[in-house]
């Protein structure tokens, strides 16, 4: 029993009102069996090893973390390689402890970039020296210059035929890589895109290998300028990171180390491009920010169990003749804010899942040289990227609100997971760059749809996410049948307004843009609602994935209904968020948009009591989750006590300086004082 009115039970009581079995929702959470029990046991094995402790992260100071993320990553590699730990093992190694560093970019981004670019002549002479660390290696794509427009980088490879070797060079400052992760104090090597030359003609951009420091002593070669870049947001977070500036002056590089599937320079210097899509120069992204999609869920689950869990710990007001206050969970307006993320984390799971299957299968097509599901893979990772990320950003900064004035604290943990995540909403590209891209295709799809409606029916049909937008003919004129609020309780209903909103808008924007004097310009005019289209279209994607995993075989007591709550309240919160949309495309009227939100009270009624054994399903550790508010045994106040004391500035009782500023000050106000 904590001191002041903290009450540790109080979390076993919540976990006692649970309608479901907690167990069958972690294997729902993690896919299978299988993948809880390794989950499970790497988050143990993290948490129980002093090296990984990160307790006093946000406290160290640049050079003191950046060098406890060595000794972290060569211990981490050192335990994977003495216990001989599976790919899908060591990935959870790394997810537990919680550090980002140079590993993330040597893992995902070199040597993706090389599987996917390099020939398998490049292969076999690079991988295994990466897989054996026996070299680091990053991505160098942005320049100071240019980050999002990448065909304008400026960096240059010019092929030198009489030594049969490329010279990269920088010609600016602004050609200077800026930002490449692992680049500033870690990497022996990189993929460096710049813009190649051969026989006076620039070809754009591609892939090289390039050595950048010395084997011997890492110091860098000659005509390498190399750095980092600098602090970045927040204490601890991405700070752990090297990001780094490299510039080139005339680095020379053999040919071979050229990425050659996709194009290649022959010994003469002649420019040679394969029958691969010159869009696979751009895999490497797809793969991360797949990757990025299924880590949104897990940002998000982290923050979402903290404030679950300590909402159910915190209480204020509403003591009845000195009685207990009531507990801030019980409130419908912290329930209206914390349970549609709950909900998005479930929902971003899902979602995560899907992605990384079409992600899986669109590589097998690719190996057969079918590359007809590219602009799919491309249109979904951007979209999905850029919803999830920047929701998810919101959403950790909602939780530490929902958290009061302890969520500001470092120890809640919350300050330091957005300031790590809150960066996902740029790299790997920024968040509207890419919903651009979506906008792209849905533009063009409506284009096309709107000249073949008459014959749509015969005519070419959408496939894949926008396989809905086939259907045009019923979904730009039908109207909800909804007419009770538990009629919003069927997928159909909701699934048929999200198409017809996403559709809709889509149409709306094609229907503008041909009114204006050019496309280009059209397009450029109507951006904003461009975007607004990307998201329904993504929203309607997200919503869909749900709805699909809903129809599987889910075991367990009581997990499939409280996944259809979830699922419910995910969809329902997204329409009553974006109810100027559904209105103004007159897929439903203000009465049904109503009786959306009255199902949403119903609905945060049903979850509440399972609210605490919903984020438990996460199965997080205390570790892992970094914060003394969502600690599992709800001992919240004796833990942020204690904390407070481990600052260094409760190192000593007088601080340091009060004999130079603070003693004069107060002794010079004495002085005055008896004037
Ligand atoms: C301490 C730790 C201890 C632990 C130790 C443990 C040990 C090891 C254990 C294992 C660990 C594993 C760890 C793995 C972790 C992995 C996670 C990775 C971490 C991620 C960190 C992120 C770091 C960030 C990196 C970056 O940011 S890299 C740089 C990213 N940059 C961008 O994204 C730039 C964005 N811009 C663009 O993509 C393009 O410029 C553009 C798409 C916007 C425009 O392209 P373009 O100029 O060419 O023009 P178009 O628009 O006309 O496009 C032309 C056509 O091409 C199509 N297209 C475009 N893009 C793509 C694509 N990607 N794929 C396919 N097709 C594409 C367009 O649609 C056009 O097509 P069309 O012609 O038919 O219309
Ligand atoms: C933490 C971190 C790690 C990174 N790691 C790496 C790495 O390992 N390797 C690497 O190569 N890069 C890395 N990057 C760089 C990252 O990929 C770029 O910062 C990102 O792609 C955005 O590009 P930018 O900085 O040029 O932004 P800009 O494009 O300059 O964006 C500035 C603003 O302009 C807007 N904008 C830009 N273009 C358009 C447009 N066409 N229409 C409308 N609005 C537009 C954007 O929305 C944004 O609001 C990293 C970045 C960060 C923050």
């Amino acid at each position: 029993m904590a001191d002041g009115g903290g009450e540790p039970d109080q979390l076993a009581g919540e976990r006692a009102t649970a309608q479901f079995d907690v167990d069958g929702m972690k294997v729902a959470w993690a896919g299978s069996r299988h993948a809880v029990e390794v989950a499970d046991r790497m988050a143990r094995l993290v948490a129980s090893d002093p090296v990984f402790r990160k307790d006093t992260r946000t406290m160290l100071s640049r050079k003191e973390l950046f060098k406890d993320t060595l000794k972290k990553a060569a211990h981490a590699w050192k335990r994977i390689v003495e216990l001989r730990l599976t790919e899908e093992e060591a990935n959870l190694l790394r997810l537990y402890v919680d550090q980002p560093g140079y590993v993330d970019l040597h893992w995902g981004m070199f040597v993706p970039a090389i599987k996917g670019q390099g020939t398998e002549e490049q292969q076999k002479k690079w991988l295994p020296m990466a897989y054996k660390f026996q070299i680091i290696g990053c991505y160098a794509q942005t320049e100071l210059g240019h980050g999002s427009n990448v065909q304008g980088l400026e960096t240059t490879a010019t092929f030198d035929p009489s030594a049969d070797e490329f010279v990269m060079h920088s010609p600016t400052l602004t050609s200077s890589k800026w930002w490449p992760g692992g680049l500033g104090k870690a990497s022996t090597h990189a993929v460096v895109y710049a813009r190649l030359i051969t026989e006076g003609k620039d070809y754009g951009i591609h892939g090289f290998i390039v050595q950048l420091r010395s084997l011997d002593d890492h110091s860098p070669l000659p005509g390498v300028t190399l750095g980092d870049i600098g602090g970045k947001f927040g204490s601890g977070a991405y700070n752990s990171m090297d990001n780094g500036v490299l510039r080139f002056d005339h680095v020379r590089i053999p040919r071979d180390q050229m990425l050659m599937r996709l194009s290649q320079v022959t010994r003469e210097g002649k420019y040679v491009h394969s029958d691969v899509p010159k869009q696979l120069l751009y895999g490497t992204m797809v793969y991360v920010r797949q990757t990025i999609v299924a880590d949104a869920s897990k940002a998000l689950s982290r923050a979402v169990c903290i404030a679950v869990r300590y909402s159910a710990i915190r209480k204020q007001f509403g003591s009845q003749d000195g009685g207990p206050e009531t507990q801030v969970l019980n409130y419908k307006t912290q329930q209206s804010r914390l349970f549609p993320l709950l909900a998005s984390a479930y929902a971003y799971r899902f979602v995560g899942q899907w992605l990384k299957w079409l992600y899986t299968d669109v590589t097998q097509k690719l190996e057969a040289k079918d590359y007809s599901t590219l602009p799919e893979a491309h249109a979904c990772t951007a979209g999905l990227k850029s919803v999830t990320t920047s929701a998810t950003a919101d959403a950790i900064e909602e939780c530490r609100k929902l958290c009061g004035g302890h969520g500001y604290l470092n120890s809640s943990g919350l300050p330091e997971l957005f300031a790590v995540y809150v960066p996902a909403c740029t790299y790997e590209g920024d968040n509207v760059v890419l919903l651009l891209q979506v906008s792209v295709v849905l533009h063009l799809v409506a284009r096309f749809l709107m000249k073949t409606v008459a014959q749509v029916a015969t005519g070419k049909q959408p496939v894949g996410t926008i396989a809905y937008m086939g259907n045009i003919q019923h979904l730009m004129q039908c109207k909800s049948a909804v007419n009770t609020a538990e009629d919003w309780l069927n997928p159909a209903a909701i699934k048929e307004v999200f198409e017809a909103r996403a559709l809709r808008m889509a149409v709306n924007c094609a229907q503008n843009i041909s009114k204006a004097p050019s496309q280009e310009e059209g397009f450029s005019e109507l951006s904003p609602d461009l975007l607004e289209a990307a998201v329904a279209h993504v929203q309607l994607i997200i919503v869909t994935k749900f709805i699909e995993k809903l129809q599987e075989d889910i075991p367990g007591p009581g997990v499939k209904e409280q996944l259809q709550k979830l699922c419910s309240i995910y969809a329902l919160h997204l329409l009553h968020k974006h109810l100027g949309d559904f209105l103004s495309t007159g897929c439903i009227t203000a009465r049904q948009g109503a009786l959306a939100n009255e199902l949403l009270g119903k609905l945060y009624a049903q979850v509440r009591p399972n609210a605490v054994a919903l984020v438990d399903a996460f199965d997080y550790t205390d570790h892992y989750l970094g914060s003394v508010l969502g600690r599992y045994d709800g001992d919240v106040y004796p833990a942020l006590y204690e904390e407070a004391w481990k600052d260094p500035l409760n190192e000593t009782v007088v601080p340091d300086g009060y004999q130079e500023h603070l003693r004069p000050l107060l002794k010079q106000q004495l002085k005055l004082s008896r004037l």
